[in-house]
């Protein structure tokens, strides 16, 4: 047949659709129609028709050129249906960065290009378009031409875009039931057959006065709706705002007079360099030695020079205290970037950073894909921490996107923490990281806590299950000195169950192997991996016996025997329940500030960041529960978690005291942390780890599969694990397939495989393998994720 090959010129862009799957996982060719050419650009979103059935999917532009294409390419090409974008919303090196993350995080192109976007241009939105004389018109209801039209308008500055999220109209709304009428309420006949109604009906008394919140409620939906069609309760709506308070009523703050080390730092980090020669810092500085001072100060060097700043902070302590310190430097060159945020918000940060405007940006890990252009430095603080890690799919470590971005731009890289991962140390000992001291508290006066090990084998206390004599002894003494106490409670896989006291049966979740945490402001039994929700039961479910009681400690249980324990005592509680709503942490860390409060209980959200100075003791309530975790990291977890919260006492003049209570005080995590001795915890672990080979000695890599069928899971694994052994070296370790610890949630079981390697050719071809297992039709239920570096192994 004769093909034409004297062609026209066209031009084509290429487009990454919003089909994750492997055989989609490259850019595609489509026409670009000559009415959208003016318009297009890289990085922009458009709809692309798409399959055989033309189904139109959203897609982004990763490339585009102008090609001679002959008759049959031209017929075999379809053509870009609509710009969604006015300009581009990647930048090149995002694009570029994509690309990167690809080959490192073994997921999909498309979900490393969407990691970079603000949410809401992945959702369900709509454009509005507004005039100068404010005239407003929804994109969605614009015809073809009027959309080509408007484009045109807003790239010649005659129209604005604004995006809203067709669902949520930029809002959170939350919903809760009030009780308007008492009386008749309590009145009201429930039939004798309808059990749940009458439980809901006293639930509903029990809390009259009250807004109950709809969220996490016990009762189903039927119940509420019945009780709504005889007017016994009313649905208040209450919309949460997008604006942010934050930035008003913030003091402004003057840079201090860096101490000796703190200069030298300064000055090295700095100081003019060969782009090719700068390595990162890995800033390695006790608690309290003035690490964020100088952050700041450094910002400040880059800001004047014309540039700007990236600083990450974990997610736990983007406290209030954080940012404003952030905020009283910069002002509203500041743009904060974190999950508490909602979409319009996110947005809102996006654009100013987009824009410019905004010079520093400060968030949580990923806030790394912000795009601010023209970087001088990046910082991450806390990096030991394992929040960095992103824990679903694309899995990246914010370490390695700032690595990839600090080459980009020729910035330079912080990396600080009072005790960094084992990995960074062991890359700075190697002299691929350039390591910076911080040896002293910052605060002429203030010095490294004691700290004290408190054997509970050998504390009987009848009085408290909590709490030995001496740490109770402690709280008292400081307390009458007008001081400050902080008391963490390591909850890391533990918290308080409901147990019969007959038969030992512990009430789990139907749907996932783990047992149900009481809850007892809702009085509820919640399961923290699905979200399941169920009332408490009177009698035993398995021998009816109504002995039926609450073990365990969670932070409510020790609030309240705290309270019985000690008189005239005000205690604040910062746990997962009590910040759920907006700036809670904030009012909560306000009023501990203030000293409306001489007790600060909490989780490990108290131990990071915060810098109170009447704080002399920190009481850490049961340091074990991390230790015993199935997680090659447990010590490491541990001995930080405790340095950092040990870092909480005597920040200013007043000595600090450290107590922590423990039942394995021979460990040397626990040990370790009482002497304060990271270089000491580094070589141990560093031995540990060497003869188990893991990180850092070998890198690792887990494959995870999920069935509803156990036998499935099993089966599938063993064929990956087999496939594995096929492409990789006899020097890679292939540990599994084993249970995971939780072997069952969701409904799903699941199996994991564990690789430990060194150096492997063939690792991204027999992963890439891996991922096509997925794609045939036998295996369309079975789920399989695959991590590298993983952090989580629960
Ligand atoms: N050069 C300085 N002169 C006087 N005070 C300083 C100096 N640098 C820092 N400080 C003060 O010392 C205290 C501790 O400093 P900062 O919070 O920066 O330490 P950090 O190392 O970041 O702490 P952590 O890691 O424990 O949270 C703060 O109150 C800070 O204002
Ligand atoms: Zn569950």
């Amino acid at each position: 047949m004769f093909i034409p090959s004297i062609g026209e010129k066209m031009e084509v862009a290429q487009i990454i659709v919003d089909v994750p799957l492997m055989q989609t996982d490259k850019p595609f060719s489509y026409i670009i129609p000559e009415e959208l050419a003016a318009l297009i650009e890289v990085g922009m979103r458009v709809h692309v028709p798409f399959g055989s059935g033309n189904r139109l999917v959203q897609g982004i532009i990763v490339g585009k050129e102008e090609e001679n294409l002959n008759l049959y390419e031209i017929s075999n090409l379809k053509a870009i249906n609509e710009v969604l974008d006015s300009t581009s919303v990647l930048t090149e090196e995002q694009l570029w960065l994509a690309d990167e993350m690809r080959h490192r995080v073994f997921s999909y192109k498309i979900s490393c290009l969407k990691a970079m976007l603000p949410s809401l241009l992945n959702s369900n939105y709509d454009k509005v378009y507004r005039d100068e004389a404010g005239k407003s018109w929804y994109h969605s209801q614009l015809t073809d031409e009027e959309k080509i039209d408007f484009s045109k308008r807003v790239r010649s500055d005659q129209l604005t875009v604004t995006y809203l999220a067709k669902s949520k109209e930029n809002r959170k709304i939350e919903k809760y039931i009030v009780i308007p009428d008492h009386k008749k309420l309590a009145l009201f006949e429930v039939e004798k057959r309808a059990k749940k109604r009458a439980e809901f009906k006293s639930f509903l008394l029990r809390h009259f006065g009250e807004k109950i919140p709809i969220k996490n409620l016990a009762f189903s939906s039927a119940q509420v709706k019945f009780f709504l069609a005889q007017d016994l309760i009313k649905i208040e709506e209450v919309v949460v705002s997008r604006t942010q308070a934050v930035f008003e009523a913030v003091e402004s703050d003057e840079p201090k007079a860096l101490n000796r080390e703190q200069s030298s730092a300064f000055e090295k980090i700095v100081r003019e360099q060969n782009p090719e020669d700068l390595k990162p810092f890995l800033l390695e500085g006790i608690t309290g030695s003035g690490k964020t001072e100088v952050y700041l100060q450094v910002i400040s060097h880059f800001l004047e020079q014309g540039k700007t700043a990236l600083m990450l902070v974990p997610e736990i302590s983007l406290t209030p205290q954080i940012t404003h310190r952030f905020i009283a430097r910069f002002g509203d060159k500041v743009a904060i970037m974190h999950s508490g945020l909602s979409d319009g918000e996110k947005y809102d940060e996006w654009l100013k950073i987009k824009s410019g405007q905004a010079k520093v940006v400060v968030g949580a890990r990923s806030a790394i894909f912000s795009p601010v252009e023209n970087l001088g430095v990046i910082i991450i603080d806390e990096e030991h921490e394992s929040s960095y890690k992103q824990d679903s799919s694309p899995r990246y470590h914010a370490r390695d996107i700032a690595i990839l971005r600090a080459k980009w731009h020729g910035a330079r890289l912080v990396l600080g923490s009072a005790t960094p991962s084992l990995e960074s140390r062991a890359r700075a000992m190697k002299g691929n990281y350039e390591l910076l001291r911080l040896t002293k508290r910052a605060n002429e006066k203030a010095f490294l806590p004691d700290v004290q090990i408190v054997d509970m084998r050998s504390q009987i206390n009848d009085r408290s299950a909590n709490f030995s004599n001496v740490l109770l002894e402690k709280v008292k003494e400081k307390i009458s000195k007008n001081e400050q106490v902080i008391l963490m409670l390591n909850r890391r896989g533990y918290s308080s169950f409901v147990m019969c006291r007959d038969c030992g049966f512990v009430v789990e979740c139907p749907n996932c192997d783990i047992s149900l945490t009481l809850h007892m402001d809702t009085r509820t039994l919640n399961c923290h991996y699905c979200g399941h929700v169920q009332g408490i039961p009177q009698t035993c479910p398995n021998c009816q016996s109504k002995k039926i009681r609450y073990y365990g400690s969670g932070t409510q249980k020790v609030q309240e025997e705290l309270e019985g324990l000690l008189t005239d005592v005000n205690i604040l509680r910062m746990d997962v329940d009590t910040t759920k709503t907006k700036n809670a942490h904030e009012k909560i860390l306000n009023k501990f500030g203030r000293g409306e409060a001489q007790i600060l209980l909490g989780t490990q959200m108290i131990a990071k960041g915060l810098d109170f100075p009447n704080v002399t003791l920190v009481g850490v309530i049961n340091a074990d529960t991390g230790l015993n975790l199935p997680d090659f990291r447990a010590s490491e977890r541990s001995f930080q978690l405790l340095m950092q919260v040990a870092g909480r006492a005597g920040r200013a003049d007043k000595k600090g005291e450290v107590l922590i209570q423990t039942f394995n005080p021979e460990h040397y995590a626990i040990k370790l942390a009482k002497e304060q001795d990271y270089e000491k915890f580094y070589e141990t672990e560093m031995r540990f780890r060497r003869s188990l080979s893991y990180p850092p000695y070998y890198y690792t890599v887990q494959v995870m599969l999920s069935h509803k069928v156990e036998e499935v899971a099993i089966q599938k694994a063993y064929e990956v694990a087999d496939l594995l052994r096929h492409y990789l070296s006899p020097q890679a370790k292939i540990l599994g397939p084993t249970a995971r610890p939780i072997a069952r949630t969701h409904n799903l079981y699941h199996y994991q495989i564990l690789i430990k390697y060194r150096f492997e050719n063939l690792l991204e071809e027999a992963l890439n393998g891996v991922l096509e297992l997925t794609q045939r039709r036998e295996n369309k239920d079975l789920r399989i994720l695959i991590d590298s570096e993983p952090q989580n192994f629960i």
